[in-house]
């Protein structure tokens, strides 16, 4: 354990904004936080880097941390220094810790490198796409070897192609670095894409906190699988006319499963005919229905047609406990 953070509380106003938020990170681990707007994850950041107060909690470092650049915050709109160079940038917080001349320049060539942007390096902010801009300011967090690198909304200012490919960048300099990365936002593909953990809050609450893979394959509740991914319900009505592997018990239990976690195929005496089919690309949303059940299954087959009766099969359900 490396980092940890406990029981933290912080209120606005008569608002409980956060509820008792704790998790640990350990060295090099990446992690990202999801969830609504306004549930307190840009806040919960701001603690973490110290430029907000808590009204109780602790945050503490396991020794053999950064002592002066315990933790560094690189904000949504980037803040660069518009009046400076790309190079100036990123010296900015080495000059200010009086570093030596020569130590700079191999400190900022370096990280020039590693972020691809040396060709970039005269150049003003603003001469900058969002994505250059965004590695800059990144970059210019690094410099500075903080223990934690926090992120706050890292793809908000990209475009969808951007995004993945920032994800994997991300990812990967951050592991080459071994920088411990804690970052907030919406976008769950590329929290999936980035992280090795992922942190779900709702309400105030960090609800799950967990390896991507349990966040997908075991979420905590039929809410925190929502924010991850579109779900649906399953109800006993609907059981005999799918094909399940395993019981179910209605009693004891809420069942409902991914819209991936499903196939369809066509047979004309089937239960469910399709409704609606939405196109994402490689991906296809089939809205199928009987009587007043309709369930969403996403597939990578697009041959289906509106109007075609299929039968449907659920290759993994999840379910929630009643008590
Ligand atoms: N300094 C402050 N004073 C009063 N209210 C604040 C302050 N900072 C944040 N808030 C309020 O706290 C709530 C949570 O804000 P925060 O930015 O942490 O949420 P968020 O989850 O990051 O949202 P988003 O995803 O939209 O950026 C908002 O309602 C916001 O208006």
């Amino acid at each position: 354990m490396f980092f940890k953070v406990t029981q933290l509380n912080k209120s606005f106003g008569d608002k409980k904004l956060l509820k008792n938020i704790s998790f640990t990170a350990d060295r090099g681990d990446i992690i990202s936080f999801v969830g609504p707007s306004g549930v307190g994850k840009t806040t919960l950041l701001k603690i973490i880097a110290g430029l907000e107060q808590p009204d109780s909690g602790d945050i503490s470092f396991a020794s053999g941390h950064n002592d002066k650049n315990p933790a560094v915050m690189v904000f949504q709109n980037f803040m660069l220094f518009p009046n400076m160079t790309v190079y100036d940038n990123i010296a900015f917080g080495l000059r200010a810790a009086k570093t030596g001349k020569k130590l700079i320049d191999e400190k900022v060539c370096e990280m020039l490198d590693c972020f691809q942007i040396r060709d970039k390096k005269e150049q003003y902010p603003r001469a900058l796409s969002a994505g250059q801009q965004q590695r800059v300011a990144i970059a210019r967090a690094m410099v500075i070897a903080p223990s934690v690198l926090l992120l706050d909304e890292p793809f908000a200012n990209l475009d969808k192609n951007l995004k993945a490919e920032t994800a994997s960048f991300i990812h990967n300099t951050q592991k080459k670095f071994g920088t411990t990365t804690i970052a907030v936002m919406h976008d769950q593909e590329e929290a999936f894409r980035m992280s090795d953990k992922i942190g779900v809050m709702l309400d105030g609450k960090l609800v799950q906190f967990d390896t991507v893979d349990r966040i997908y394959h075991a979420p905590i509740s039929i809410k925190a699988a929502s924010f991850l991914g579109q779900v649906n319900m399953l109800c006993p009505k609907a059981v005999d006319k799918i094909f399940i592997k395993e019981p179910l018990d209605f009693t004891t239990h809420q069942y409902y499963f991914r819209a991936e976690a499903a196939t369809i195929s066509c047979n004309p005496r089937g239960e469910w005919k399709i409704m609606e089919i939405i196109f994402f690309g490689a991906n296809i949303s089939y809205y199928i229905k009987n009587d007043n059940l309709g369930f969403y299954v996403n597939s990578l087959d697009s041959h289906f047609k509106k109007g075609d009766v299929v039968d449907l099969a659920i290759n993994k359900i999840l379910k929630e406990s009643l008590h």
